[in-house]
């Protein structure tokens, strides 16, 4: 399992992350989504949940129509951890297409 982010590693993974915020009081990032329909909406979540399955690694999401709300965090390791960078720069990536 991958150890929690240090003080140091969060503030520099969160600088390398486009619009990703903490969570107030809880070791968590968070961003919400917005795209033109819900069909891209609903594209994007079937891309992530594939990477997810691969990283083993799963977003706490919902979604109304064109707009995904996303929180990550390493539940077994009870904070942020690489896998939560990982899969944030995926889902960023895979949001601008
Ligand atoms: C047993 C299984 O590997 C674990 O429960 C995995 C699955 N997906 C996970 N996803 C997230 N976000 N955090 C975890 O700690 C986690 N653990």
């Amino acid at each position: 399992m991958a150890d929690r982010l240090g003080a140091t590693e969060r503030e520099a993974a969160l600088s390398e992350l486009d619009g990703w915020e903490p969570v107030e009081g809880r070791d968590a990032i968070a961003k919400s989504f917005r795209f033109k329909t819900f069909n891209e909406a609903f594209g994007f979540m079937a891309r992530v949940a594939l990477r997810a399955e691969k990283l083993n690694h799963h977003p706490e999401w919902s979604n109304v129509y064109n707009r995904v709300d996303v929180t990550l965090s390493t539940h077994d390791a009870g904070g942020l951890t690489e896998l939560d960078v990982k899969l944030a720069k995926s889902m960023d990536a895979y949001a601008k297409g």
